[in-house]
Order: C-alpha cells, then structure tokens, then sequence
C-alpha cells in the first residue's frame, strides 16, 4: 500500500494576534516567558524540524503544554503556521488552496482522539462509514469495506451497537476501524490510547502494531507515555516549551540522552527490555566468536542467554544470519545500568 513521509521545516507557531511579528525574535532566542510577560503572546512551536519517515510511526512525545497537539494539527492544517513549511509528496500542506486542503484532509488523512469522537446516535457501522459517506462512496461498497474493518480490529458481531454500549478500549477499536476505513496514508493519532486502562492500552497499541506491520501507514502518535513512545516509535521526537530537545529511534534516546530532561524522562526505563544488542556491538575483527544472537534481541535475553551458555562473548546476525558485529557480556550489562546525568556522562 502505498504511504509517503512527511517532513516538518522549520516550523513556529506564535499564538496571538501578530505571531508573524515576533518570529524574527523568537528566532533570536527570545522565550517562551519573555515572549508572554513582553508581549502577551504565546510560543505554541519553535524551529521544528522533523523528518517523519514513510510507512513508519514518528511519536511525539512531551509533557503538557509543550505543543504536541499543536503540532499534530499542522499536519492536517487543523492549525496555521506563524512561518515554516509541512511537507506531503514535496507539497506545502500550508500553502494549499480549500478545495486542495479539502481532499488531502479527506482522502490522505484520518484522525484518532481520545475521546475517540464518535458520533453518539450511529451505530458501529454508521460511525465507521462516516467518512467514505461523506466521500461520496457508494453505501455498498463504504459498509463493505467498514465491515472488513471492523472485523479486523475485533469488533464483529458489535455492528449495530451504539457507541454507549461500549467499552472505552471497545469504542478506541470503533475509532481506529473508521480512520483505517477512509484508507488515507496518514493516521494522525492524538493521544488516542491515553484515557484507557493499562491493559487496555497495551491491547491497543498490539493492535496498532500488528496492523501497521501489513498496512505501512506513515503514523504520527502523540503521547505523553515514554513506554508508549518505545513500544510504538520506529522514531521518537521529544518535545519541550515547543522545540524538540531530541529525536531518533527509541535505542538512542535511551542509551544517549540529550540532556538532563530527557534523562529523567529516560531515568525509569528497563533499558534491558528496550536496547537491541546490535545498538551496542563493535565491529567485527576477525572470525565471529560465541554465540550468535540475532539482531533485534534485547539486552535482558542476551544476557540471560549468555550466562546461560557459560560464555562471555558472543556475535550478532542479521535475519540472513551473517554476522554484522561483536560484542560480550561486561558491555551489555553495563549498557543495562541506568546512567546518572547527561552532565556526568559528558565528564566520564
Ligand atoms: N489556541 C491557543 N491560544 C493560545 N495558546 C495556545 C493555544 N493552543 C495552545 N496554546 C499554548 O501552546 C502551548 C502548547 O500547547 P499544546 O496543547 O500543543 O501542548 P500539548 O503538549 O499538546 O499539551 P497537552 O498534553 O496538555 O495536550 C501551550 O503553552 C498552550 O497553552
């Protein structure tokens, strides 16, 4: 199926009634306080740079406030930029006339809340076609498609129940069956899993994930769930007072996080569970030596197989099982210790 990536350059979003006027300042390092004390207007983004790669799912991740929505809703141009660019297929999302928005919003986008914004007098099914009807699509071929859907993410047998009747993990599935329904290439997801249960949650982002295995959507999740943001990411971007402090892979912002911020945010995390050997392995000198471990395996396996097999070195393969690198016990558990501060990683 095919999906694109976006690419977010250098993007401000200025909240007020002359944003335009002070981006200059802002880009001159003006804050975030300063700009609301002086000036009565708020640092909604800063500079955002993001590359969101096609077919993957980039999560954003942040405290409150610190413009995870208000960047999400760039995408679809929910919200107009102060200044930048928001790039789909090398076209400016921003710059595009109504009836351009009017399509890309509706055939290359859906949106998942958390409050999954059903509509309350329609049934599964009548939520779940919604968007095709509004498409224009024959009420055949849209209930055809729906049911596929909603048979997909677990919910058949539950077509004609009314969202009330639901579960809140029930009606999240009611959510992602009709965005998935639109068969847009992006899916915009707000926060969509953060007002269930844990296990619930946890189901969800199973679902997601076993779907986007097969449907290679270019995902764009926002969350304020650093577990989350590592069981989803293929790539993470953290965001605070609306720059980004840090992005790449879940790997990197574990093992190298940027500062102190992101280092608390990290601090709790079992890297064992998280960080992949091949993060960690040298190069290869010589013949492979130990055991192999595919790459992919986590920290806390390795180890467990290591010591398990009595030995201290071993090597890791790629899926074709040849070897990529090396790498022994003393540095994986040593990867497996939480670091203290980004300032005495520098110094050591
Ligand atoms: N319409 C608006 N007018 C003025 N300020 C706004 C507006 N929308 C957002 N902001 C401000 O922009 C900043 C970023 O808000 P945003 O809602 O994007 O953060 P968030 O990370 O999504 O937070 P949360 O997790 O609480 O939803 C905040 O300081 C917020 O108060």
């Amino acid at each position: 199926m095919a999906s694109h990536a976006i690419e977010v350059k250098n993007l401000y979003k200025i909240f007020g009634p002359r944003g335009e006027d002070y981006v200059e300042a802002v880009r001159n390092g003006m804050g975030k306080a300063e700009l609301n004390e002086k000036h009565g207007h708020v640092l909604g983004l800063k500079d955002i740079n993001i590359h969101m790669p096609a077919g993957c799912v980039t999560v954003v991740m942040g405290l409150s406030g610190s413009g995870k929505s208000t960047l999400i809703r760039h995408i679809n141009r929910l919200i107009d930029p102060t200044a930048g660019e928001v790039l789909y297929d090398g076209v400016d999302v921003c710059k595009m006339n109504d009836s351009d928005l009017r399509q890309f919003r509706r055939h290359k986008t859906a949106m998942v809340f958390q409050k999954f914004a059903l509509l309350p007098h329609r049934t599964v099914l009548e939520n779940t076609v919604y968007g095709l009807e509004i498409q224009g699509v024959d009420r055949r071929e849209s209930e055809k498609r729906a049911l596929g859907w909603i048979d997909r993410v677990g919910l058949s047998g539950f077509e004609k129940h009314y969202p009330n009747q639901l579960s809140g993990g029930m009606q999240q599935r009611v959510g992602l069956a009709r965005a998935l329904t639109n068969n847009a290439d992006i899916l915009l997801m707000d926060e969509a899993y953060s007002a269930l249960d844990p296990l619930i949650r946890m189901d969800m982002q199973s679902v997601l994930l076993e779907l986007q295995k097969e449907l290679k959507k270019t995902v764009v999740f926002i969350t304020h769930d650093l577990d989350e943001a590592l069981r989803l990411g293929d790539k993470i971007a953290i965001l605070r007072d609306g720059c980004v402090v840090q992005q790449g892979t879940g790997q990197e912002i574990v093992l190298s996080p940027a500062d102190d911020y992101i280092t608390a945010f990290v601090k709790e995390v079992n890297r064992g569970r998280v960080v992949h050997v091949e993060t960690i392995m040298r190069p290869l000198s010589g013949n492979p030596e130990g055991l192999p471990l595919p790459a992919g395996t986590v920290l806390e396996v390795a180890a467990r197989t290591m010591t398990g097999a009595h030995i201290n070195t071993a090597h890791v393969v790629d899926a074709n099982g040849r070897p990529i690198g090396a790498i022994d016990l003393q540095t994986i558990i040593a990867a497996m210790v939480t670091p203290t501060s980004h300032a005495d990683r520098q110094a050591a």
